[in-house]
């Protein structure tokens, strides 16, 4: 997409070189990974970058040898030295197999290693940060680009490490080299550099090219996703869909391949230009040699030992040059991985956290509370002042976008306010201990997750350092009335749920909306919030759970969100929201009384079941 490329895209030399500062950084956690198997691969490395000139030696002295007794006349001289060289080069070249499938074992194992140790780094600090930064395009993008990178690690762990050992094999087959005549390293030098300008221009092109395309590839993974899903499975099917998603997934791919075609046939037209010069090199320096062995100045072994060190050379050279563009652009990629790691929450934590009400006395306590999301211009949630109190039920009602969750999400911290405070006992909520705010509130939204995992597990998640208390999982369950449909499942808390795995049982809306007001019971939470929790019920069973609920809470607070007026009459006070606003409170009764909006829309409802 070449209207997708800016500035931004552009990679200079110093950044490239700067990039560079990340390779010592990737072999710490590569050291972090795995000590051992670095170990094994850093020393194997070192002894196979040193075998090829001593190959090369001993075939030098082996052919003066042989050259030495053929041209003697004296035939009962020992052969003994002769067969020893042999054997040598036998075993040195037995030797670097060996190494060789040593040293590809331990790069893919350690190769794996890092990719699932760079996944969990990127999970733990993904989970680090706040929900406000999840909802950002270019964070977005940079978290896709660090997973990206663990994924193409192997290659990059291979291409490090196979750069550090072909400069050690350069440098000791340049020692001969230098020896005989400098010049042959210059010049072999100078004709590999075309290639690796030409490598170097159009790596840059292609990580550009790659990072413009960024948005794009995640809205075709996107896209993909929705044709192979098993949650869309069913509406794709029921709109027919699958046609609009394939053609869509097509235009852009071809988008996307057209410039990428275009950019690699012009590398490849390049490379080829750019390669003869490099032969140039070679055989100008092979010329020269052949002539000093036609003057006699040099032995047939020096001529050997000489070509080889040149053929060896120059491949060696190209591989490390191309490598090193193959390499910088690695260390730029893993610069987006590193920079990952450095965006921060912007949620601060108190360092000196208050120590948390226990019991809450007041409650929480909104005062002039504002919030607009990151990437909105409009308030979601405006001049709210209202108390929570200890032990109350409170309910929250307004029609779809009046800020209901938001509020919620205020609540937990999830986000903090724009504008305003609100206060638990009278104290900021933001000088509480974050983990603790949240331990103490269970919360279940109203997209909650259903995970392809066993009951058990999706009901601990709750209070997940509670995962092997089955006894407080099975009460948690008979809070909700999860236990009556469990106990008919086949593997009851051991039967694993949603259809991704093998054997696993789907369960009904209703079913996994009483699995998740599970989890609000796994933990003493001194406040309970609700968001749409009965949505999926039936009116008998919202009743029974509600009934369930007011017993288990008696004296605690709770927070429920609810289009169900059935629901919202049992809260103790409703809060009616309108375009973020508080537009009226009281009781059923009162709000019915005050006839304002609570009441229009609680008559609206009770219209529909006339
Ligand atoms: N992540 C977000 N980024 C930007 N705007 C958002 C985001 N989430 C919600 N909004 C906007 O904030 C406003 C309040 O949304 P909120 O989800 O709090 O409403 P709600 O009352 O819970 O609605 P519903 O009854 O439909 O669940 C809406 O205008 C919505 O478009």
């Amino acid at each position: 997409m070449k209207g997708e490329k800016t500035s931004a895209d552009a990679i200079s030399f110093r950044d490239r070189l700067r990039a560079l500062n990340n390779i010592p950084r990737l072999l710490k956690m590569v050291w972090e990974t795995n000590p051992y198997l670095t170990i094994v691969t850093v020393v194997t490395r070192i002894i196979l970058a040193a075998l090829p000139v001593a190959i090369l030696y001993v075939g030098k002295l082996f052919i003066n040898e042989v050259v030495m007794l053929i041209h003697n006349s004296d035939k009962t001289l020992s052969h003994s030295y002769l067969w020893q060289l042999v054997a040598i080069e036998f075993g040195l070249v037995i030797t670097t197999n060996a190494l060789n499938r040593v040293i590809l074992l331990v790069d893919v194992l350690l190769g794996d290693r890092l990719s699932n140790y760079s996944f969990m780094r990127i999970m733990t600090h993904a989970s680090k940060l706040d929900l406000e930064q999840f909802e950002d395009s270019v964070f977005y993008d940079k978290l896709e680009r660090a997973r990206q990178q663990c994924i193409g690690r192997t290659v990059l762990l291979t291409n490090v490490f196979g750069q550090l050992q072909d400069t050690v094999t350069v440098c000791f087959l340049i020692s001969g080299l230098v020896l005989f005549n400098p010049w042959f390293t210059i010049i072999l030098f100078i004709s590999t550099l075309p290639s690796f300008l030409g490598e170097y221009y159009f790596n840059n092109k292609n990580y550009s090219l790659i990072r413009s395309q960024m948005e794009r590839r995640r809205e075709m993974e996107y896209i993909s996703s929705l044709g192979t899903s098993d949650i869309t499975a069913k509406e794709v099917r029921a709109f027919d869909l699958s046609t609009f998603f394939v053609n869509r997934f097509r235009n852009i791919s071809n988008r996307l391949y057209f410039d990428i075609r275009a950019l690699e046939t012009k590398r490849s037209a390049w490379a080829i230009i750019l390669a003869i010069t490099g032969s140039v090199g070679y055989y100008s320096a092979f010329v020269y040699i052949i002539q000093k062995v036609l003057m006699g100045s040099i032995s047939i072994g020096d001529l050997t030992f000489l070509l080889g060190s040149i053929r060896q050379v120059s491949g060696v050279l190209q591989n490390l040059m191309k490598r090193f563009s193959t390499v910088s652009q690695g260390a730029i990629y893993l610069r987006d991985f590193f920079e990952f790691f450095e965006i921060m929450p912007k949620i601060k934590l108190p360092v000196n956290p208050k120590p948390f009400p226990r019991p809450i006395k007041e409650g929480f306590t909104f005062e002039n509370v504002g919030f607009k999301y990151n990437n909105s211009t409009k308030w979601a949630n405006r001049n709210l002042n209202f108390t929570l109190h200890a032990g109350e039920k409170l309910a929250l009602v307004g029609e779809n976008g009046a800020g209901k969750t938001t509020l919620v999400k205020l609540l937990v911290r999830l986000y903090d306010p724009t504008e305003g405070r609100i206060l638990l006992d009278g104290v900021d909520l933001r000088e509480y201990d974050l983990a603790e705010l949240r331990l103490e509130i269970g919360i279940i939204f109203q997209d909650f997750l259903k995970y392809q995992m066993t009951t058990t597990e999706n009901i601990a998640v709750g209070n997940i350092s509670e995962m092997n208390n089955h006894t407080l999982i099975a009460k948690s369950a008979k809070k909700s009335l999860a236990n009556i449909f469990i106990e008919k499942l086949p593997k009851q808390y051991d039967q694993m749920l949603g259809r991704h795995f093998q054997q696993g049982v789907e369960l009904s809306g209703g079913e996994w909306q009483k699995i998740a007001l599970a989890r609000a019971y796994m933990r003493d939470a001194q406040l309970m919030v609700l968001d749409e929790p009965t949505a999926a019920l039936d009116a008998k069973s919202e009743y029974e759970v509600f009934q369930r609920f007011s017993e288990l809470t008696k004296n605690k607070s709770a927070l429920l969100i609810s289009h169900r007026f059935s629901t919202v009459r049992m809260a103790d006070r409703i809060l009616v929201l309108e375009k973020g606003e508080l537009l009226e409170v009281g009781s059923h009764d009162e709000l019915l009384h005050q006839n304002g909006k609570y009441a229009e829309l609680f008559e609206l409802q009770a219209m529909g079941y006339r």
